[in-house]
């Protein structure tokens, strides 16, 4: 690594930065100023380039051609390591951390605590939970490895980890991406704290409104290169989106105009130990259902049970008024139930396949006659898809790993659109998804009800839920607190229903509201008001 000393008053300076990835160019001399001691959001569409000039801040891809200025001083040939080491470190989009470590390993990876020669890991979980408890508030199950947490406590075990090295930098790529209202707003509490405190920020992320919430200036990417940065205390959302996609994104909710048929999914007192109690529920076709609720209400086991990957251990379901037993995610494909998951990237796609074939591969039998492929249906099936989704892809030969993460979210919806289901389920769906996409989206989930299916949308996006919905159940500690006719639901009202605020006010006792994290906290967004409260920790 070389180093010699300019301009000292921005904390990163890329310019004019090149990367080309065989004959597609991923970055075509884009520029990122950040100053010191600000938060500067980065934004752009599906494929922009957002990640890559990020991976090459990280010195996990080297670029073609342009300068990278980390402090003032002129960096090159960058590896991870080294840039660690010049105090900026990365939340990055895909969780790193291993999952068979526990939370104390996995915090001091690389800076283990030791007693002798040997690894003191009681001590490490001593010192993990007191580091995450004095940062977040939280207290994580003692000893939980990082595979049993969930996606939120996953990151605060991350951010954690990066701010025991002390960093100058933090760069987050797309963290709310799986939180819930609540907890996003505790991270941007986090956010303006660790920014209070001298901390430079760059923030990644496909939700405008964080975006004018919380950063000092925001750099626009598209195609590849910055086309502006903007003050977005002085410029509307809409004016940002517009020069993302370069266009107008016009009706950010569309909504279907199927009417309400028969009942094609019907739950009854369906119980699972421990994860939901007698939940009751109903799906029609022509209908979109909306679920919600926080981490640990019960909302994303019941989800997982309507797909045969947890068998209730009571209650009914029916579909299309025949009562069925789903014990795989087998026997409800056949059922006519079609499931796009949230983590579409570990269950969705094959990474090594091509966007065809994952488009295609929970529908191969449609495609097919007397067990033949036909390769003209199946073409021009995926042909719509890549169109009505505007998935950015080479070509639909492309191997799904060559996209970029929002495209291969797209490419997993597109698998199991392609396929005719009776009601579709889909967990999270536009999480990472840019705005224009979003819409697109919101169009197909129209086309399927108006199509004669039933929708059931899991999602921590509420205004999205009040826009798309015809109706939302809002799940509170394993059950249906309360279900919203369309027009009848805000997001405050839901929000409050979510964490059990309406149940409090009626029960003044009950003080345990439940959060992602299990045990009543204080919001971290309002102990951020405290000046008392450490912003680092010392190690
Ligand atoms: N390793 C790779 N090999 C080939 N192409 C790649 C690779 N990584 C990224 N690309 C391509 O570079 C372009 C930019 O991708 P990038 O991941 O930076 O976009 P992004 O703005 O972060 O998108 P998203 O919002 O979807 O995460 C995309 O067209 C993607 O397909």
């Amino acid at each position: 690594m070389t180093s010699t000393v300019s301009v000292p008053e921005l904390a990163i300076d890329l310019e004019g930065i090149v990367k080309q990835f065989g004959a597609h160019r991923a970055l075509d001399g884009a520029s990122l100023r950040v100053a010191r001691g600000s938060v500067h959001g980065l934004v752009g569409e599906n494929g922009a380039g957002k990640s890559t000039l990020i991976k090459v801040l990280a010195g996990i891809h080297a670029p073609d051609a342009g300068i990278i200025r980390i402090g003032g001083h002129t960096v090159a040939d960058l590896d991870p390591s080294a840039v660690e080491s010049l105090g900026v470190h990365f939340i990055h989009q895909d969780r790193l951390l291993a999952p068979s470590f526990t939370v104390g390993e996995a915090l001091f990876l690389g800076r283990e605590i030791r007693k002798g020669p040997w690894l003191d890991r009681r001590a490490m979980q001593r010192r993990a939970a007191e580091v995450i408890h004095s940062l977040f508030d939280v207290t994580l199950p003692p000893g939980a490895r990082i595979a049993e947490l969930n996606t939120a406590q996953q990151q605060i075990v991350q951010i954690s980890r990066a701010l025991l090295a002390n960093p100058s930098v933090l760069v987050f790529d797309e963290p709310t991406a799986s939180l819930v209202k609540r907890e996003v707003d505790q991270l941007l509490g986090i956010i303006r704290r660790l920014r209070d405190s001298g901390l430079t920020i760059i923030y990644i992320s496909h939700y405008l409104q964080e975006i004018e919430a919380l950063c000092d200036a925001v750099t626009i990417l598209r195609n590849g290169r910055d086309v502006g940065v903007v003050d977005p205390a002085a410029t509307p959302v809409a004016e940002i989106a517009r020069r993302m996609v370069n266009r107008d994104v016009a009706e950010m909710y569309p909504r279907h105009t199927a009417s309400r048929g028969n009942v094609v999914l019907d739950v009854q007192g369906l119980t699972l130990d421990r994860a939901y109690d007698d939940v009751s529920l109903s799906v029609h076709r022509g209908e979109v259902v909306g679920l919600t609720g926080l981490v640990g209400s019960g909302a994303k086991a019941l989800v997982r049970s309507l797909f045969g990957l947890e068998s209730p251990d009571a209650g009914t379901i029916a579909i299309d008024a025949a009562p069925v037993t789903l014990r795989s995610p087998r026997e409800a494909v056949t059922r006519g139930i079609a499931l796009v998951p949230e983590d579409r990237r570990a269950q969705g796609i094959a990474p090594s396949l091509s966007v065809t074939e994952n488009a295609t591969l929970a529908s191969l039998r449609t495609f097919s006659r007397l067990g033949f492929l036909s390769r003209v249906r199946e073409r021009s099936a995926v042909a719509r898809l890549i169109d009505d989704l505007a998935i950015r892809t080479p070509g639909p030969h492309a191997l799904a790993r060559q996209l970029s993460g929002g495209n291969q979210q797209k490419v997993a919806l597109a698998k199991w659109l392609s396929r005719q289901s009776r009601l579709y389920i889909l967990d999270e769906p536009t999480v990472g998804v840019d705005i224009g996409a979003k819409v697109e989206i919101y169009k197909l989930i129209a086309t399927l009800v108006e199509g004669g299916a039933g929708v059931l949308v899991l999602s921590s996006d509420l205004q999205e839920l009040i826009g798309i919905c015809d109706r939302v159940a809002v799940m509170y500690r394993g059950r249906i607190a309360r279900t919203f006719d369309a027009g009848e639901a805000d997001s405050d009202a839901l929000l409050a229903c979510a964490t059990g605020a309406h149940a409090r006010d009626a029960h003044a006792s009950d003080t345990g509201a439940l959060s992602a994290f299990g045990a009543a906290q204080t919001p971290l967004a309002a102990r951020a008001t405290s000046s008392e409260e450490p912003t680092h920790v010392a190690i």
